[in-house]
Protein backbone atom coordinates (compact mmCIF):
# COMPACT_ATOMS: atom_id res chain seq x y z
CA UNK A 1 0.00 0.00 0.00
CA UNK A 2 1.33 3.44 -0.72
CA UNK A 3 0.42 5.82 1.34
CA UNK A 4 3.42 8.63 0.79
CA UNK A 5 1.35 11.46 -0.71
CA UNK A 6 3.87 14.04 -3.46
CA UNK A 7 1.36 16.56 -4.65
CA UNK A 8 2.78 17.58 -7.57
CA UNK A 9 5.46 14.96 -7.78
CA UNK A 10 7.28 17.74 -5.78
CA UNK A 11 10.49 15.67 -4.58
CA UNK A 12 10.01 12.53 -6.37
CA UNK A 13 12.79 10.83 -7.72
CA UNK A 14 11.30 8.83 -10.84
CA UNK A 15 14.64 7.98 -13.22
CA UNK A 16 18.19 8.35 -13.99
CA UNK A 17 19.06 10.62 -16.43
CA UNK A 18 22.52 11.97 -17.87
CA UNK A 19 20.73 14.68 -19.98
CA UNK A 20 20.93 18.33 -17.51
CA UNK A 21 21.47 18.62 -13.73
CA UNK A 22 20.11 21.90 -11.81
CA UNK A 23 21.37 22.79 -8.84
CA UNK A 24 18.25 24.88 -7.44
CA UNK A 25 19.67 26.37 -4.46
CA UNK A 26 23.33 27.31 -6.24
CA UNK A 27 21.30 28.47 -9.72
CA UNK A 28 23.41 25.95 -11.56
CA UNK A 29 22.42 24.10 -14.80
CA UNK A 30 24.46 21.58 -16.60
CA UNK A 31 23.56 19.74 -19.87
CA UNK A 32 25.95 16.85 -19.85
CA UNK A 33 28.51 18.44 -17.20
CA UNK A 34 28.83 21.74 -19.57
CA UNK A 35 27.85 24.49 -17.60
CA UNK A 36 24.72 26.78 -19.29
CA UNK A 37 27.03 29.58 -19.43
CA UNK A 38 29.50 27.96 -21.38
CA UNK A 39 27.10 26.15 -24.05
CA UNK A 40 25.37 29.78 -24.33
CA UNK A 41 29.00 31.35 -24.90
CA UNK A 42 30.42 28.90 -27.06
CA UNK A 43 27.82 26.74 -28.96
CA UNK A 44 25.70 26.52 -31.19
CA UNK A 45 22.05 24.94 -31.03
CA UNK A 46 23.04 22.45 -33.51
CA UNK A 47 26.06 21.33 -31.17
CA UNK A 48 23.77 21.89 -28.12
CA UNK A 49 21.29 19.10 -29.60
CA UNK A 50 24.16 16.70 -31.09
CA UNK A 51 25.51 16.62 -27.25
CA UNK A 52 21.67 16.38 -25.76
CA UNK A 53 21.44 13.84 -28.24
CA UNK A 54 24.68 11.67 -29.29
CA UNK A 55 25.90 11.82 -25.50
CA UNK A 56 29.32 14.17 -26.69
CA UNK A 57 29.96 17.29 -28.31
CA UNK A 58 30.19 16.93 -31.64
CA UNK A 59 33.92 16.88 -34.09
CA UNK A 60 33.64 19.78 -36.87
CA UNK A 61 32.79 16.42 -39.25
CA UNK A 62 30.12 15.26 -36.97
CA UNK A 63 28.47 18.73 -36.41
CA UNK A 64 28.54 19.00 -40.27
CA UNK A 65 26.93 15.77 -41.33
CA UNK A 66 24.40 16.65 -38.40
CA UNK A 67 23.74 19.85 -39.24
CA UNK A 68 23.33 18.89 -43.41
CA UNK A 69 20.98 15.77 -41.95
CA UNK A 70 18.92 18.50 -39.82
CA UNK A 71 19.30 20.62 -42.76
CA UNK A 72 17.30 18.31 -45.60
CA UNK A 73 14.60 17.83 -43.19
CA UNK A 74 13.58 21.72 -43.01
CA UNK A 75 10.95 21.60 -45.44
CA UNK A 76 7.16 20.25 -44.62
CA UNK A 77 4.41 18.84 -46.53
CA UNK A 78 2.03 20.89 -48.76
CA UNK A 79 -0.78 19.34 -46.70
CA UNK A 80 0.74 20.75 -43.65
CA UNK A 81 0.98 24.58 -44.77
CA UNK A 82 -2.33 24.01 -46.13
CA UNK A 83 -3.40 23.29 -42.21
CA UNK A 84 -1.29 26.24 -41.08
CA UNK A 85 -2.80 28.73 -43.70
CA UNK A 86 -6.21 27.00 -42.86
CA UNK A 87 -5.38 27.58 -38.71
CA UNK A 88 -3.57 31.07 -39.73
CA UNK A 89 -7.01 32.12 -41.36
CA UNK A 90 -9.26 31.35 -38.21
CA UNK A 91 -7.03 33.44 -35.98
CA UNK A 92 -5.57 30.06 -34.18
CA UNK A 93 -2.95 30.42 -31.18
CA UNK A 94 0.48 29.83 -32.67
CA UNK A 95 0.73 26.91 -30.07
CA UNK A 96 -2.42 24.87 -31.01
CA UNK A 97 -0.82 25.64 -34.49
CA UNK A 98 2.23 23.40 -33.95
CA UNK A 99 0.61 21.26 -31.71
CA UNK A 100 -1.50 20.16 -34.96
CA UNK A 101 1.42 20.45 -37.29
CA UNK A 102 3.84 17.92 -34.96
CA UNK A 103 0.84 15.77 -35.00
CA UNK A 104 0.64 16.02 -38.77
CA UNK A 105 4.37 15.70 -39.50
CA UNK A 106 3.82 11.70 -38.31
CA UNK A 107 1.95 11.28 -41.78
CA UNK A 108 5.01 11.73 -43.87
CA UNK A 109 7.30 10.04 -41.98
CA UNK A 110 9.20 7.61 -44.21
CA UNK A 111 9.85 5.37 -41.20
CA UNK A 112 6.37 4.89 -39.82
CA UNK A 113 6.69 1.23 -39.75
CA UNK A 114 9.67 0.79 -37.79
CA UNK A 115 9.22 -0.76 -34.62
CA UNK A 116 8.88 1.14 -31.11
CA UNK A 117 11.99 0.10 -29.60
CA UNK A 118 13.91 1.13 -32.67
CA UNK A 119 15.88 3.73 -30.70
CA UNK A 120 18.05 4.78 -34.14
CA UNK A 121 15.09 5.29 -36.03
CA UNK A 122 12.85 6.99 -33.50
CA UNK A 123 16.56 9.65 -33.34
CA UNK A 124 15.66 9.79 -37.01
CA UNK A 125 12.24 10.52 -36.53
CA UNK A 126 12.96 13.06 -33.86
CA UNK A 127 15.80 14.59 -35.93
CA UNK A 128 13.01 15.52 -38.78
CA UNK A 129 10.51 16.89 -35.86
CA UNK A 130 13.02 19.17 -35.03
CA UNK A 131 13.93 20.64 -38.25
CA UNK A 132 10.54 21.21 -39.54
CA UNK A 133 9.29 22.89 -36.07
CA UNK A 134 10.65 25.97 -37.70
CA UNK A 135 9.22 25.80 -40.86
CA UNK A 136 5.94 25.07 -39.78
CA UNK A 137 6.12 27.88 -37.30
CA UNK A 138 7.24 30.56 -39.46
CA UNK A 139 5.16 29.27 -42.01
CA UNK A 140 1.36 30.06 -39.76
CA UNK A 141 3.36 33.53 -39.13
CA UNK A 142 3.40 34.27 -42.79
CA UNK A 143 -0.27 32.80 -43.95
CA UNK A 144 -1.15 35.37 -40.63
CA UNK A 145 0.22 38.41 -42.16
CA UNK A 146 -1.25 37.18 -45.63
CA UNK A 147 2.02 36.53 -47.43
CA UNK A 148 3.24 33.28 -48.22
CA UNK A 149 5.91 31.23 -46.53
CA UNK A 150 9.28 31.28 -47.21
CA UNK A 151 11.37 28.74 -48.16
CA UNK A 152 14.39 27.77 -45.70
CA UNK A 153 17.78 28.76 -46.68
CA UNK A 154 20.09 25.81 -46.33
CA UNK A 155 23.05 27.97 -45.68
CA UNK A 156 21.32 29.20 -42.73
CA UNK A 157 21.57 27.41 -39.38
CA UNK A 158 18.45 26.68 -37.52
CA UNK A 159 18.16 29.72 -35.40
CA UNK A 160 19.18 32.47 -38.51
CA UNK A 161 16.83 29.91 -40.68
CA UNK A 162 13.77 30.53 -38.34
CA UNK A 163 13.96 34.37 -38.29
CA UNK A 164 14.45 34.33 -42.09
CA UNK A 165 11.76 32.59 -42.75
CA UNK A 166 9.94 34.61 -40.12
CA UNK A 167 10.82 38.32 -41.67
CA UNK A 168 12.11 38.00 -45.15
CA UNK A 169 15.05 39.09 -44.26
CA UNK A 170 17.87 37.33 -43.13
CA UNK A 171 18.93 38.35 -39.83
CA UNK A 172 21.80 40.19 -38.74
CA UNK A 173 24.91 38.63 -36.34
CA UNK A 174 23.88 40.09 -33.25
CA UNK A 175 20.15 38.59 -33.67
CA UNK A 176 21.26 35.33 -34.65
CA UNK A 177 23.64 34.93 -32.29
CA UNK A 178 21.36 35.88 -29.49
CA UNK A 179 18.58 33.90 -30.52
CA UNK A 180 21.11 30.87 -31.28
CA UNK A 181 21.84 31.35 -27.23
CA UNK A 182 17.63 31.60 -26.22
CA UNK A 183 17.55 27.91 -28.15
CA UNK A 184 20.32 27.09 -26.27
CA UNK A 185 19.32 28.20 -22.79
CA UNK A 186 15.55 26.41 -23.55
CA UNK A 187 16.85 23.32 -25.03
CA UNK A 188 16.50 21.03 -21.69
CA UNK A 189 15.64 21.73 -17.63
CA UNK A 190 16.01 18.00 -16.38
CA UNK A 191 11.91 16.68 -15.54
CA UNK A 192 9.89 19.97 -15.83
CA UNK A 193 6.36 19.49 -16.87
CA UNK A 194 6.56 19.08 -20.45
CA UNK A 195 9.72 16.84 -20.44
CA UNK A 196 7.39 14.70 -17.92
CA UNK A 197 4.70 14.62 -19.87
CA UNK A 198 6.64 13.42 -23.01
CA UNK A 199 8.27 10.71 -20.97
CA UNK A 200 4.82 9.51 -19.61
CA UNK A 201 3.69 9.01 -23.65
CA UNK A 202 7.28 7.92 -24.55
CA UNK A 203 6.53 5.14 -21.74
CA UNK A 204 3.69 3.50 -23.28
CA UNK A 205 5.70 2.83 -26.03
CA UNK A 206 4.08 5.56 -28.41
CA UNK A 207 5.99 7.23 -30.73
CA UNK A 208 7.80 9.94 -30.83
CA UNK A 209 5.58 12.56 -32.51
CA UNK A 210 3.15 11.72 -29.93
CA UNK A 211 5.38 12.65 -26.89
CA UNK A 212 6.31 15.82 -28.85
CA UNK A 213 2.80 16.80 -29.49
CA UNK A 214 1.91 15.73 -25.59
CA UNK A 215 5.04 17.70 -24.85
CA UNK A 216 3.78 20.96 -26.80
CA UNK A 217 0.27 20.80 -24.84
CA UNK A 218 2.18 20.94 -20.87
CA UNK A 219 4.61 23.54 -22.23
CA UNK A 220 1.48 26.16 -23.48
CA UNK A 221 -0.12 26.57 -19.65
CA UNK A 222 1.05 30.13 -18.28
CA UNK A 223 2.39 27.74 -15.04
CA UNK A 224 5.17 26.70 -17.43
CA UNK A 225 6.28 27.95 -21.31
CA UNK A 226 3.26 29.86 -21.44
CA UNK A 227 4.67 32.46 -18.78
CA UNK A 228 7.06 34.27 -21.63
CA UNK A 229 4.12 35.95 -23.66
CA UNK A 230 2.57 36.62 -20.31
CA UNK A 231 5.64 38.36 -18.99
CA UNK A 232 5.33 40.99 -22.40
CA UNK A 233 1.96 41.20 -21.85
CA UNK A 234 2.70 42.66 -18.48
CA UNK A 235 5.19 45.20 -19.72
CA UNK A 236 3.01 45.53 -22.38
CA UNK A 237 -0.04 46.30 -19.85
CA UNK A 238 3.07 49.00 -17.66
CA UNK A 239 3.93 50.51 -20.51
CA UNK A 240 -0.12 51.22 -21.72
CA UNK A 241 -1.02 52.45 -17.91
CA UNK A 242 1.25 55.38 -18.58
CA UNK A 243 1.84 54.18 -14.77
CA UNK A 244 5.31 54.22 -13.04
CA UNK A 245 6.54 51.04 -13.02
CA UNK A 246 7.10 51.22 -10.22
CA UNK A 247 3.82 52.24 -8.72
CA UNK A 248 2.29 49.47 -11.25
CA UNK A 249 3.94 46.84 -9.45
CA UNK A 250 3.27 47.89 -6.14
CA UNK A 251 -0.53 47.97 -6.64
CA UNK A 252 -0.59 44.28 -8.32
CA UNK A 253 0.94 42.72 -5.59
CA UNK A 254 -1.24 44.69 -2.99
CA UNK A 255 -3.86 43.01 -5.00
CA UNK A 256 -1.90 39.26 -4.93
CA UNK A 257 -1.39 39.49 -8.33
CA UNK A 258 1.51 37.32 -9.20
CA UNK A 259 3.98 38.03 -11.56
CA UNK A 260 4.49 36.03 -14.22
CA UNK A 261 8.18 35.02 -14.77
CA UNK A 262 8.71 34.82 -11.02
CA UNK A 263 8.79 31.54 -8.70
CA UNK A 264 10.36 28.21 -10.00
CA UNK A 265 9.86 24.54 -8.54
CA UNK A 266 13.34 24.05 -8.41
CA UNK A 267 15.52 26.56 -7.97
CA UNK A 268 15.40 29.25 -5.25
CA UNK A 269 17.12 32.09 -6.49
CA UNK A 270 17.93 33.80 -9.55
CA UNK A 271 17.29 31.31 -12.80
CA UNK A 272 21.27 31.27 -14.26
CA UNK A 273 19.02 31.07 -17.72
CA UNK A 274 17.23 34.40 -16.78
CA UNK A 275 21.37 35.85 -15.74
CA UNK A 276 22.47 35.40 -19.15
CA UNK A 277 18.69 36.46 -21.29
CA UNK A 278 19.11 39.55 -18.75
CA UNK A 279 22.61 40.44 -20.32
CA UNK A 280 20.89 39.78 -23.91
CA UNK A 281 18.07 42.03 -23.40
CA UNK A 282 20.53 44.86 -21.54
CA UNK A 283 22.81 45.06 -24.94
CA UNK A 284 19.66 45.10 -27.54
CA UNK A 285 18.43 48.11 -24.82
CA UNK A 286 21.83 49.74 -25.35
CA UNK A 287 21.40 49.75 -29.45
CA UNK A 288 17.90 50.71 -28.93
CA UNK A 289 14.67 51.44 -26.62
CA UNK A 290 15.88 50.44 -22.84
CA UNK A 291 11.80 50.75 -22.26
CA UNK A 292 11.27 47.02 -21.43
CA UNK A 293 14.66 46.38 -20.51
CA UNK A 294 14.04 49.39 -17.39
CA UNK A 295 10.80 48.13 -16.65
CA UNK A 296 11.99 44.25 -15.97
CA UNK A 297 15.00 45.42 -13.31
CA UNK A 298 12.36 47.88 -11.95
CA UNK A 299 9.90 44.80 -11.34
CA UNK A 300 12.62 42.67 -10.17
CA UNK A 301 14.16 45.14 -7.85
CA UNK A 302 11.01 45.68 -6.13
CA UNK A 303 10.06 41.98 -5.73
CA UNK A 304 13.73 41.38 -4.37
CA UNK A 305 14.25 43.82 -1.79
CA UNK A 306 11.18 45.88 -1.05
CA UNK A 307 8.90 42.27 -1.23
CA UNK A 308 11.59 40.01 -0.30
CA UNK A 309 10.30 37.68 -2.49
CA UNK A 310 13.78 36.18 -3.86
CA UNK A 311 14.59 35.70 -0.17
CA UNK A 312 11.33 33.94 -0.32
CA UNK A 313 13.34 31.85 -2.95
CA UNK A 314 10.80 33.13 -5.51
CA UNK A 315 13.16 34.41 -7.96
CA UNK A 316 13.15 35.30 -12.10
CA UNK A 317 12.78 32.17 -13.62
CA UNK A 318 14.13 31.89 -17.95
CA UNK A 319 11.03 33.51 -18.95
CA UNK A 320 11.59 36.54 -16.96
CA UNK A 321 14.02 38.19 -19.66
CA UNK A 322 13.57 36.18 -23.10
CA UNK A 323 9.90 38.24 -23.43
CA UNK A 324 12.14 41.77 -23.90
CA UNK A 325 14.72 39.89 -25.77
CA UNK A 326 12.41 38.58 -28.47
CA UNK A 327 10.66 41.34 -28.79
CA UNK A 328 13.41 43.63 -29.53
CA UNK A 329 14.15 41.05 -32.14
CA UNK A 330 11.04 41.93 -33.01
CA UNK A 331 9.15 38.64 -33.16
CA UNK A 332 5.26 38.53 -32.50
CA UNK A 333 4.48 38.04 -28.66
CA UNK A 334 2.33 34.97 -29.34
CA UNK A 335 5.28 33.31 -30.95
CA UNK A 336 7.35 33.58 -27.85
CA UNK A 337 6.07 29.84 -26.54
CA UNK A 338 6.22 28.10 -29.65
CA UNK A 339 9.88 29.08 -29.89
CA UNK A 340 10.41 27.64 -26.29
CA UNK A 341 8.79 24.41 -27.74
CA UNK A 342 11.01 24.62 -30.75
CA UNK A 343 13.75 24.50 -28.51
CA UNK A 344 12.58 22.37 -26.16
CA UNK A 345 11.80 19.66 -28.46
CA UNK A 346 15.34 18.49 -28.97
CA UNK A 347 15.14 18.00 -24.70
CA UNK A 348 11.63 16.32 -25.00
CA UNK A 349 12.91 13.92 -27.51
CA UNK A 350 16.55 13.00 -25.80
CA UNK A 351 14.78 12.28 -22.82
CA UNK A 352 12.02 10.34 -24.06
CA UNK A 353 14.42 7.77 -25.95
CA UNK A 354 16.69 8.13 -22.91
CA UNK A 355 14.19 6.77 -20.80
CA UNK A 356 12.96 4.07 -23.51
CA UNK A 357 16.28 2.50 -23.69
CA UNK A 358 15.32 0.96 -19.99
CA UNK A 359 11.92 1.67 -20.30
CA UNK A 360 9.12 1.26 -17.73
CA UNK A 361 5.58 2.14 -17.74
CA UNK A 362 4.84 5.56 -15.80
CA UNK A 363 1.86 4.93 -13.58
CA UNK A 364 1.44 6.42 -10.19
CA UNK A 365 -1.34 6.25 -8.07
CA UNK A 366 -3.83 8.52 -6.48
CA UNK A 367 -4.79 8.54 -3.08
CA UNK A 368 -8.24 7.97 -3.00
CA UNK A 369 -10.97 10.46 -1.20
CA UNK A 370 -14.76 9.19 -2.28
CA UNK A 371 -16.84 6.86 -1.05
CA UNK A 372 -16.43 2.92 -0.72
CA UNK A 373 -19.45 1.85 -0.91
CA UNK A 374 -23.04 3.27 -2.44
CA UNK A 375 -26.09 1.34 -3.41
CA UNK A 376 -26.45 1.80 -7.44
CA UNK A 377 -30.16 2.81 -8.23
CA UNK A 378 -30.96 1.82 -11.56
CA UNK A 379 -31.08 5.23 -13.80
CA UNK A 380 -35.12 5.10 -13.93
CA UNK A 381 -35.40 4.97 -10.33
CA UNK A 382 -33.11 7.97 -9.48
C1 LIG B 1 9.82 27.56 -17.96
C2 LIG B 1 9.06 27.50 -16.72
O1 LIG B 1 8.17 26.72 -16.63
S1 LIG B 1 9.53 28.47 -15.45
C3 LIG B 1 8.00 28.84 -14.60
C4 LIG B 1 7.13 29.73 -15.44
N1 LIG B 1 5.89 30.09 -14.72
C5 LIG B 1 5.73 31.31 -14.19
O2 LIG B 1 6.60 32.17 -14.24
C6 LIG B 1 4.39 31.58 -13.57
C7 LIG B 1 4.53 32.25 -12.20
N2 LIG B 1 5.09 31.31 -11.26
C8 LIG B 1 4.33 30.38 -10.63
O3 LIG B 1 3.11 30.29 -10.80
C9 LIG B 1 5.03 29.40 -9.68
O4 LIG B 1 6.18 30.00 -9.15
C10 LIG B 1 5.39 28.06 -10.36
C11 LIG B 1 4.12 27.39 -10.91
C12 LIG B 1 6.36 28.27 -11.50
C13 LIG B 1 6.06 27.12 -9.36
O5 LIG B 1 5.15 26.88 -8.42
P1 LIG B 1 5.20 25.84 -7.21
O6 LIG B 1 6.50 25.21 -7.01
O7 LIG B 1 4.04 24.92 -7.40
O8 LIG B 1 4.95 26.83 -6.03
P2 LIG B 1 3.56 27.42 -5.54
O9 LIG B 1 2.68 27.85 -6.66
O10 LIG B 1 3.01 26.42 -4.58
O11 LIG B 1 4.08 28.71 -4.77
C14 LIG B 1 4.82 28.62 -3.56
C15 LIG B 1 4.74 29.98 -2.86
O12 LIG B 1 5.37 30.95 -3.67
C16 LIG B 1 4.46 31.99 -4.06
N3 LIG B 1 4.71 32.30 -5.47
C17 LIG B 1 5.05 31.45 -6.45
N4 LIG B 1 5.23 32.10 -7.61
C18 LIG B 1 4.99 33.41 -7.37
C19 LIG B 1 4.98 34.58 -8.17
N5 LIG B 1 5.24 34.54 -9.48
N6 LIG B 1 4.66 35.75 -7.60
C20 LIG B 1 4.36 35.81 -6.27
N7 LIG B 1 4.35 34.72 -5.45
C21 LIG B 1 4.65 33.54 -5.99
C22 LIG B 1 3.09 31.35 -3.89
O13 LIG B 1 2.09 32.33 -3.66
C23 LIG B 1 3.30 30.46 -2.68
O14 LIG B 1 3.29 31.26 -1.53
P3 LIG B 1 2.61 30.72 -0.17
O15 LIG B 1 3.42 29.50 0.19
O16 LIG B 1 2.76 31.87 0.74
O17 LIG B 1 1.21 30.39 -0.55
O1 LIG C 1 12.04 23.11 -14.83
C1 LIG C 1 10.90 23.53 -14.78
O2 LIG C 1 10.01 23.09 -14.00
C2 LIG C 1 10.47 24.65 -15.66
C3 LIG C 1 11.58 25.24 -16.44
O3 LIG C 1 12.27 26.12 -15.98
C4 LIG C 1 11.85 24.70 -17.76
O4 LIG C 1 11.16 23.77 -18.19
O5 LIG C 1 12.77 25.21 -18.43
Amino acid sequence: MVDDLKKGLEGVLVAESELSSIDGDEGRLIYRGYTIEDLARGASYEEVLYLLWHGHLPAEDELESFTAALNEEREVSDDVLATMERLADADERPMAALRTAVSMFSASEPESDAEPDDLEASLRKGRRITAKIPTALAAFERYRLGEEPIDPDPDLGLAANFLYMLTGERPDDVAAETFDQALILHADHGLNASTFTSMVIGSTMADIYSAVTGGVSALSGPLHGGANQDVMEVLMEIDESNKDPLEWVEEATDEGRRIPGFGHRVYNVKDPRAKILQERSKELAAEGDSKWYDITTTIEEYLTEEKGLVAKGIAPNVDFYSGSVYYQLGIPIDMYTPIFAMSRAGGWIAHVLEYQEDNRLIRPRARYTGPESQEFVPLEER
